[in-house]
């Protein structure tokens, strides 16, 4: 068994993997006669040759510590984003691809508020919600080509919160 220690998120760790969307410091703009701070464009949208943006809903089950994490897949030719609709963490596994396979994967889990957008070909595990309901607005390349593939790891890897996550267990 291997075990996989879930870090907190932060957009400079998550940087080769994608976007963290998150409201922080002062807001690109002020709107709405002042009542409202847009933070502006940001995550890099790819949806390929072929593809058009689509805005789907995930109603998904929870996960318990340890998570385990049998596969990642990635998009080759979109990019995907999990937008929590509640203020609850989830959990974010990445990998590098190292000549076409993933390499060591990192584990994040969010913040309140946090939602990520995975660059096109990024490596991930699937949506994994730590806390009910797992409702999320997930905004990927809705299109007729293929746009998955799987790795199976070897084994699994245990994924556990690092001391900094550890509010994060089940009550
Ligand atoms: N299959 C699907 O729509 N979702 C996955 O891509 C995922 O990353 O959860
Ligand atoms: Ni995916």
């Amino acid at each position: 068994m291997t075990r996989l220690i879930a870090d907190a998120l932060t957009a400079e760790a998550f940087a080769p993997f994608g976007d963290v969307l998150e409201v922080r410091g002062t807001p690109d703009k002020i709107i709405n006669r002042g009542r409202c701070g847009r933070f502006h464009d940001l995550a890099a949208l790819d949806f390929g040759a072929g593809g058009r943006a689509g805005i789907s809903l995930f109603e998904s089950a929870i996960v318990e510590w340890p998570v385990e994490v049998a596969m990642v897949e990635r998009h080759p030719e979109g990019s995907q984003a999990f937008l929590p609709m509640t203020e609850h963490p989830f959990l974010v596994v990445v990998a590098p691809d190292e000549n076409g396979r993933p390499g060591s994967p990192r584990a994040f889990v969010t913040a309140p508020g946090q939602g990520i957008n995975f660059y096109r070909g990024t490596w991930h595990g699937v949506l994994t919600p730590l806390h009910a309901p797992g409702l999320f607005a997930v905004v990927d390349r809705i299109g007729d080509t293929p746009n998955l593939e799987e790795h199976w790891f070897d084994a699994p890897y245990h994924v556990e919160p690092g001391e900094d996550r550890a509010g994060t267990m089940q009550a």
